[in-house]
C-alpha cells in the first residue's frame, strides 16, 4: 500500500506536486495518468525518497521509504531504464544491488529468467536494446521480490510484443497480491492494464477511481449513424437532450438516444441506414476531458466552473483543497 497525505513539491516558484492525497492499493494495477509536466515523475521520486517533499507525507506500508531497512525488498522500481553502468554485465549489475541489499545471488537468476535475459545475462548492458534495458530495469526492480511496484513510462519506446509482455507481467504482479503504480502516456495501453486510476493534472489529483467508473463519469457512449439521407435524418433526431455531431468521415455521432431508437426513426420515415453502431467512450476521451477542464481552470478561463472539480463519482479525494 501507498499513501500520500498532503504531498507537496515545489521547486521555486514551481508547484510539481500540489498537495496531493491519494492511496494505491495492493491486488491491483493502478494507472498514473497526467499530461507532461504533471507532476507523475515527482511523486514517484517522493514515494522512493529521492525528493524530500516541501510538505505532507507518502508512506510505503505504513513507513516513509528512507527509513526502510531493506528497500529493495519493501519497493522495487523502473524509474529511469538507462540509469544502469554500462560497462557492467546484466549480470553482474543485478549482482551488485544483490550484495548491497543482502538478497541471495540466486535470486539474481530468478530474475534474469523471469524478464527473459538468461542468455544475455554475461553481455555489457550498453549494448542492450531499449526493449532489453527496460528489461534489465525491471529485474531490478524486482529482484527483493518486494510487494509493491512503480513504473514510470514502462513501456516507453518499446515494440508490440514487448509492451505485452509488460502489461502481462504487472497484471501477473498484482494478481500475486502486490501493489503496482504504473505511469503511462498512452492511453490505449492503460485502458488494458489498469483497474484503478490516479489521474494527476498540474500537480492536483483530480481523480483517484476505478477505470470503469472514471471512463463513465467523464465520457458518453454515442451511437453512429451512416445513412446516404443523413440530413433528413439528423433533422428528425434534433430534440431536447440529444446532441448531433458530424464525424470525420461523413458519419453522424448521435448523443442521447440509444441506437434502437436511432433505427426505429429511420425505419418509421423511410431511411436507409448504411451504418447503426453503439460507440462506448475511450479513457483518451475521458483523460482528454478531465485534463481539459483542469488545464483551463489554472489559466484562468473565464467561465470555467471551479477549481478543477471531479466529475460526479470519481471520489478525487485532493482535488480542490
Ligand atoms: N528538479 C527540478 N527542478 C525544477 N523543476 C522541476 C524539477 N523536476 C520537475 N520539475 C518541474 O515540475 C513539474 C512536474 O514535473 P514532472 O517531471 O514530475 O512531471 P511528469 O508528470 O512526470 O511529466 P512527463 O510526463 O513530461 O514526464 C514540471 O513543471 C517540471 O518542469
Amino acid at each position: 500500500m501507498i499513501e500520500a497525505r498532503g504531498l507537496t513539491k515545489r521547486y521555486g516558484d514551481t508547484t510539481a506536486v500540489d498537495g496531493a492525497t491519494f492511496s494505491v492499493a495492493p491486488g491491483r494495477v493502478t494507472g498514473f495518468l497526467g499530461p507532461n509536466g504533471a507532476g507523475k515523475t515527482t511523486t514517484m521520486r517522493m514515494i522512493l525518497g529521492l525528493d524530500r517533499p516541501t510538505a505532507g507525507e507518502v508512506t510505503v506500508g505504513g513507513r516513509r521509504y528512507r527509513t526502510l531497512g531493506a528497500p529493495l525488498r519493501e519497493v522495487g522500481a523502473l524509474l529511469d531504464a538507462r540509469n544502469v553502468h554500462g560497462g557492467r554485465t546484466a549480470y553482474n549489475h543485478l549482482l551488485c544491488l544483490a550484495k548491497s541489499n543482502a538478497i541471495p545471488r540466486r535470486r539474481v537468476d530468478e530474475v534474469l529468467d523471469l524478464v527473459g535475459l538468461r542468455s544475455v545475462a554475461k553481455k555489457r548492458s550498453k549494448g542492450f536494446s531499449l526493449g532489453m534495458g527496460q528489461r534489465l530495469g525491471i529485474a531490478a526492480a524486482l529482484l527483493g521480490d518486494p510487494g509493491v511496484l512503480m513504473f514510470d513510462e514502462p513501456v516507453n519506446g518499446l515494440d508490440p510484443e514487448g509492451i505485452l509482455w509488460i502489461r502481462t507481467l504487472m497484471r501477473r504482479l498484482a494478481r500475486e497480491g502486490r501493489t503496482v503504480f504504473v505511469s503511462s502516456h498512452l492511453m490505449s495501453e492503460m485502458a488494458l492494464t489498469a483497474e484503478h486510476l490516479v489521474v494527476i493534472g498540474r500537480g492536483r489529483i483530480l481523480a483517484d477511481t476505478g477505470m470503469a467508473e472514471f471512463i463513465g463519469a467523464n465520457a458518453t457512449s454515442h451511437v453512429l449513424v451512416r445513412s446516404p439521407q443523413a440530413a433528413e435524418l439528423a433533422r428528425l433526431l434534433a430534440g431536447p437532450g440529444r446532441r448531433l455531431e458530424p464525424d470525420p468521415d461523413g458519419a453522424l455521432r448521435v448523443y442521447g438516444a440509444r441506437a434502437a431508437e436511432i433505427g426505429d426513426v429511420a425505419a418509421d420515415h423511410g431511411l436507409r441506414l448504411h451504418e447503426l453502431a453503439t460507440v462506448q467512450p475511450s479513457l483518451e476521451e475521458a483523460f482528454m476531458r478531465l485534463t481539459g477542464e483542469a488545464v483551463q481552470y489554472h489559466a484562468g478561463v473565464p467561465g470555467a466552473a471551479g477549481p478543477a472539480a471531479p466529475a460526479p463519482g470519481t471520489g478525487a479525494p485532493g482535488a480542490g483543497a
